[in-house]
């Protein structure tokens, strides 16, 4: 075979599909682009152009051929050395390209190290080209006639393929970083607090979507320029430029650009380069009313009961709800009085549940039951460092976290006079002040408000104002006493039964119609609460198919007991209020001060209890943990 048709006999079995090629060309774009650089270069300051450059993949196919252009033409001519071509097929033999992929090092071929006959008038010196984790990518390749040997040519090669991998290595880090940026800025871009970073000039340099719409500024506009020429008020984070310390969860009340008050808590950080020096300040801020909201879910500040949950039907209770429908569609404040245990805080659920803020927050506050020193920041909250031990950021009260809802304040009657003062600034005004501030806070919250004494006759003793009694007075309910309405204590004992039973998983069918006597002849101190009580403490000792008599309890049935004879008065008769602490004490000593385990022992509420503790001097009997 002549030396022509060995030649053509190789291109045919080297040469790759021209798809495939094509397809191998995307492929290896990247390293094609890198690799460029680098032969351009070694082309450019080579002015004899005597040699050919080639670039291969990791499997020998050649991707990119360069050089002078007779050289090339020889080189084709004598080797068909070709874009396109595979240089690791059978019968190609040893070149240096096949040399560099085998043994992942450098390697040159000069004239007869080839074995091929067309290949020995030509020396090559190839060098591998791996990414940054050592996976082979491609071979340089630098081929040049025999007669012109360039000593330096494997040097040339060797150093061009480091270039091309360090290219392809800060590529590499740029395209990942580019991705890492993608996800940061989409983080902080929809994130749902405000977000802004100002440079050690004070300069705007970003500000994502969120912190834009909050001080009401032009997302684009607005980088480069200096934060105090952006916002109506002092920047705070300008201090943070002067002092190079930052602060968590601050609250601040501002005006933004559109002149509407912002209640925000912000958070500054300093950022320092390596050397520590301050470049910049990174700021964080929310509005406090999305908190407000969080904090509302989490501690459950919403309305359980609703109308339906109120049963009655006797013609007074009926008539409350009535009124108390109507009450709800008014945003006046709405007083609900009746002895302890008669629904109060029921129709304060309810009446919220059918207003038209019945999505926005229902915060309760008991004010008998908290002590009187804590009931101003409980309900107004505190300033930064208004006490020592306070939270040093300040904290909300219940009026605040009420922003949008109502506020349930039991026990009205309690509030000691200096924060009815107080109040009826809320009342008239609509505004509150934090204990030891000055930032005034509008809320708009609806009061409903309850209690168990005679407001009427607080006033005229002076222990409660006539103008917060009037105030609160504008939509008013009595709810009646149990033992008025007689034909709601078979409809409640059924009721509790049903529940109760279900709760314990008992059988219960239903009540023994002697017990519906029994309880209608009970006076019910304790109201609903104490009948709620009876017939747990009933179902708990049934066992059997009914409640009957012997369940109850023995004040109960003593009470229906026919009298057999005349007990003897001068020996039982004692003043009331001297049993009545008696049996409190009693009733504290066995339950070790448990005021809760002690207020259903005696069918009482908390708080009925807790007056009468004050009354009788044991509140010091009570738990510590209390
Ligand atoms: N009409 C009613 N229907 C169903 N349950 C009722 C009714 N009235 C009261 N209750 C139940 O009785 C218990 C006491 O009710 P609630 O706490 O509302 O009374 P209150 O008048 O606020 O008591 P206190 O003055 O002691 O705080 C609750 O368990 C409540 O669910």
């Amino acid at each position: 075979m002549s030396d022509e048709q060995i030649r053509d006999d190789q291109l045919s079995r080297i040469r790759i599909d021209q798809k495939a090629f094509q397809h191998l060309l995307e492929d290896k774009k990247e390293l094609i682009q890198n690799a460029q650089i680098f032969m351009d270069y070694i082309f450019s300051f080579m002015p004899e152009k005597n040699f050919v450059i080639v670039l291969t993949d990791e499997k020998a196919n050649i991707l990119k051929v360069a050089g002078g252009q007779t050289l090339m033409q020889l080189c084709n001519d004598e080797m068909r050395f070709l874009e396109g071509t595979c240089w690791m097929k059978e019968g190609v033999g040893k070149t240096a390209i096949s040399e560099a992929i085998n043994t992942g090092m450098p390697a040159k071929l000069c004239g007869e190290d080839h074995p091929m006959s067309v290949h020995q008038s030509w020396s090559c010196y190839a060098a591998p080209i791996v990414d940054a984790d050592g996976m082979l990518q491609g071979v340089l390749c630098l081929t040049e006639n025999t007669r012109q040997e360039n000593p330096n040519a494997l040097g040339m090669v060797i150093a061009s393929a480091k270039g091309i991998e360090n290219q392809i290595k800060n590529m590499d880090k740029a395209i990942k970083l580019k991705e890492q940026l993608k996800y940061q800025s989409a983080i902080v871009e929809n994130m749902s607090d405000g977000f802004l970073t100002i440079d050690q000039y004070g300069k705007l340099t970003y500000i994502n979507r969120k912190g834009a719409e909050l001080l009401a500024l032009d997302q684009h506009t607005c980088i480069g320029k200096h934060v105090g020429d952006l916002v109506p008020f002092k920047p705070i984070i300008l201090e943070v430029l002067e002092t190079g310390k930052g602060y968590t969860d601050r609250e601040y009340v501002l005006e933004n650009l559109k002149g509407k008050k912002m209640h925000l808590l912000k958070t500054a950080m300093p950022i320092k380069d390596e050397q520590g020096e301050l470049v910049g300040v990174i700021d964080i801020f929310k509005e406090i009313k999305q908190i407000k909201k969080m904090i509302n879910s989490m501690v459950g500040a919403q309305a359980t009961f609703s109308f339906g949950d109120i049963l009655g039907n006797s013609q007074a209770l009926r008539e409350c709800i009535q009124k108390s429908k109507v009450a709800a569609q008014s945003l006046s404040s709405v007083l609900i009085q009746g002895e302890s245990g008669t629904g109060k805080e029921l129709f304060a659920h309810a009446i919220h549940r059918e207003s038209q803020r019945s999505e926005g927050p229902f915060v309760a506050i008991n004010c008998a039951a908290i002590p009187k020193e804590l009931i101003e920041s409980e309900l107004f909250g505190y300033a930064a460092g208004a006490f020592t031990g306070g939270v040093k950021g300040g904290r909300p009260g219940k009026f605040e976290l009420a922003h949008g809802g109502t506020i349930f304040l039991d026990e009205i009657g309690d509030m000691p006079l200096n924060i009815q003062a107080k109040l009826l600034r809320v009342l008239q005004d609509k505004k509150i002040v934090r204990v030891g501030g000055d930032t005034v806070f509008d809320v708009d919250v609806r009061i409903v408000a309850a209690t168990n004494r005679s407001l009427y006759n607080d006033c005229t003793k002076g222990l409660f104002r006539w103008d917060i009694y009037y105030r609160l007075n504008v939509l008013s309910i009595q709810l009646p006493p149990l033992r008025e309405r007689e034909c709601d204590v078979r409809l409640l004992a059924d009721f509790f039964v049903q529940k109760i039973a279900g709760r314990e998983q008992k059988n219960i069918q239903g009540i023994d119609t002697r017990v519906y006597e029994m309880l209608k002849g009970h006076h019910w101190p304790g109201n609903v609460r104490e009948l709620e009580n009876v017939m747990e403490q009933a179902v708990n000792l049934c066992d059997a198919e009914q409640i009957l008599p012997e369940h109850l309890p023995a004040f109960i049935t003593r009470e229906s007991a026919p009298v057999e004879a005349k007990p003897d008065l001068n020996f039982y008769l004692r003043p009331l209020e001297d049993v009545e602490k008696e049996t409190i004490l009693k009733a504290l000593a066995y339950t070790n001060g448990n005021v809760s385990r002690t207020a259903k022992l005696l069918n009482v509420s908390r708080n009925t209890l807790y007056n009468k503790m004050q009354k009788y001097d044991a509140v010091s009997t009570v738990n510590a943990g209390e």
